[in-house]
Order: C-alpha cells, then sequence, then structure tokens
C-alpha cells in the first residue's frame, strides 16, 4: 500500500456513530484505519513505562484528541507512531505499514508521509513562507530540489497550500515576521506538502491565543474532514477538544482512562482526567512543589 496516497484515495469525511460503513466496488472498506494501535505499550531505557495497554484505531477523516495531563503519555504515542519510542504492541501500523521491527527505511518512509505540527511551529525562521513549505516535500524531491532548487510545479504546489491555509500574500515573508498563528498556518502548509496519510499535532496551540487557537485547529479539522487525513491533536483544553475533534482520548499515567466520542465527554470525565479544582488547592497545599512534572 502506498505510503501516501491512501488516506486521500480513502477519503470519507468523518460519520455519524452509527451509520454504515461504506464500502468500495470491489468489496473493499472505504474507511479502513490509518492508524491502528493494539495493546501499544512503551518503556523507555530508564525502565519508565510510559504507555501501556494502548489500544485505538484512527480512520480517514477523523479527529481524535488526546487528553491527559502533563506526563499521561500523550507525545510518547506520537512518537511510537512513528517508530521514535521503543514499542511493543500486538499491532501497531499506520497506514497498513507495521512499526515495531520495521527496518530503517521503512521507518523513513513511514515518517515521510507522516505530517507533524508542534506547539513551537519548528520553521526555519530565516527562510520564507514558501520555502518553508517547500522543505515539506523535500522527502520526495529529486536531488535538484535538495539542493535548493525546486521545480516550477513543487513551487506552485507550495503557493497553493499557502492559499488554502489563507497566507497567500505571505509567501515571501521571512517565518520569524510571521504572528504565532501565521506560523502555525505555515507549519501546517509544511505538512500537507509531504502529501501525509497521518497528521500528528502536539499541542499544536499551547502558545497561541484563543481566536488563533480556534482558527488554527479548524483548519485542521477542515483536513481531516475535508481531506480525509486523519488528526491526532494533543491538547489541554477541553472546550477546544469539544469545539473542534470528533474523539477524545484520555490518559493516565500511560494508560486509557476515557475514551469515545467528544460528545459523550461529560463534566465527571473532566474532573476524574483533570481533578476538580479543589483537587488543585488541595495538592498546591500538600506539595510545594506541585505542578511540576512526576518522575514516577
Ligand atoms: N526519552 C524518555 N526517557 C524516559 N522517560 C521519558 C522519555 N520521554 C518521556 N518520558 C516520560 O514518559 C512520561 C510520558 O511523557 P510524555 O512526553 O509522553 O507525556 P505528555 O502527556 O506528552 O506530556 P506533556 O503534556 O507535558 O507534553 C513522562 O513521565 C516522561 O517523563
Amino acid at each position: 500500500m502506498s505510503l501516501t496516497t491512501s488516506a486521500r484515495r480513502t477519503a470519507t469525511p468523518a460519520r455519524p456513530t452509527g451509520s454504515p460503513t461504506p464500502t468500495a466496488a470491489h468489496g473493499q472498506r472505504l474507511d479502513s484505519p490509518v492508524l491502528v494501535a493494539k495493546d501499544l505499550s512503551v518503556t523507555y531505557k530508564n525502565g519508565h513505562t510510559a504507555l501501556s495497554d494502548f489500544t485505538l484505531d484512527v480512520r480517514p477523516g477523523e479527529v481524535v484528541a488526546l487528553l491527559g495531563h502533563s506526563g499521561s503519555g500523550k507525545s510518547t504515542l506520537m512518537k511510537a507512531v512513528t517508530g521514535l519510542a521503543p514499542a511493543t504492541a500486538t499491532q501497531l501500523s499506520v497506514d497498513g505499514t507495521d512499526i515495531p521491527g520495521a527496518n530503517a527505511a521503512t521507518l523513513r518512509a513511514v515518517r515521510a508521509s507522516t505530517g507533524y505540527v508542534f506547539q513551537h511551529f519548528n520553521l526555519v525562521p530565516q527562510l520564507s513562507a514558501l520555502t518553508n513549505v517547500l522543505t515539506g516535500g523535500l522527502h520526495s524531491a529529486g536531488p535538484l530540489s535538495r539542493a535548493g532548487l525546486f521545480s516550477r510545479a513543487q513551487r506552485e504546489q507550495a503557493l497553493a497550500l499557502l492559499a488554502r491555509v489563507g497566507l497567500a500574500d505571505k509567501a515571501s515573508a521571512r517565518a520569524d515576521s510571521l504572528s504565532g498563528g501565521q506560523q502555525q498556518r505555515v507549519a501546517i502548509a509544511r505538512a500537507l506538502m509531504q502529501g501525509p496519510s497521518l497528521v500528528l499535532a502536539d499541542e499544536p496551540v499551547a502558545s497561541l491565543d484563543p481566536r488563533l487557537a480556534g482558527s488554527v485547529l479548524s483548519l485542521l479539522r477542515k483536513i481531516a474532514h475535508e481531506d480525509g487525513i486523519p488528526v491526532i491533536v494533543s491538547l489541554h483544553v477541553v472546550d477546544l477538544a469539544r469545539r473542534y475533534a470528533d474523539r477524545f482520548v484520555a490518559l493516565d499515567a500511560g494508560r486509557i482512562t476515557h475514551a469515545g466520542p467528544v460528545a459523550s465527554l461529560t463534566e465527571d470525565m473532566v474532573a476524574d482526567i483533570y481533578g476538580s479544582p479543589e483537587d488543585d488547592d488541595a495538592a498546591a497545599e500538600s506539595q510545594p512543589n506541585a505542578g511540576q512534572e512526576a518522575t514516577a
């Protein structure tokens, strides 16, 4: 199975729970999962188990929000998916490619077909928005492109992506001259330039004010729903998960504690996931260093 095209080939907008599964003329399910994680565990070299028995399928068109305290294992999941954390699993596959035991070339291909969006954007500050987007296509580029001479087709694609994220007029602006929200949009365009089968967004709005956070998450949701590229996004703000995700998975100490459609996320669950304000007060009183990450 192609690593770069299958998600768009099978693109279907997120369906309401319970609606029938579409099938292609030849009988293949159109919404077979892009990510399959079954009994996934990650134990780091120091012996710390950051993820335990994690099971999740993510299908084309879905936005899945990861919730949980700092240190609950959200980033570890994203690393495991691309072979960057030591994983064991009954099954862990991306777009049909098994991750555990994959050789270096296979992992490179999986990473090249996975779009990343980070909290701090990770753009090259002195390069233009356009060049930053073009770097997203470097893995599939020929030798000329790697030397910095991008083809006309690549430039047109990158410009079209900048237009899609609302930044057509900023193509030649230096990345470090853009606002945080604009930089995150460039980062999303760069991820799309990869032709991803999956987008992993690790706290993509943690550095943005609420209005910009909404516009970035709305863009990610559009990409999932319109292009069928599934998005896994870690968030610390439950209301944003409710507004922009289809499903949520809550982690505590590497284990799933709650999961389901965002409409099923109750206040009791939120209190269970993050604790109530009273819990915070009690913790602050009993632990002078409360708020620092537990070393487990
Ligand atoms: N390379 C590593 N070696 C050992 N332990 C690690 C490593 N990376 C992460 N951990 C530990 O694994 C646990 C989960 O970390 P992870 O970064 O996945 O949490 P997180 O939910 O993404 O947190 P945050 O919301 O702060 O980003 C933490 O206790 C962390 O200290």
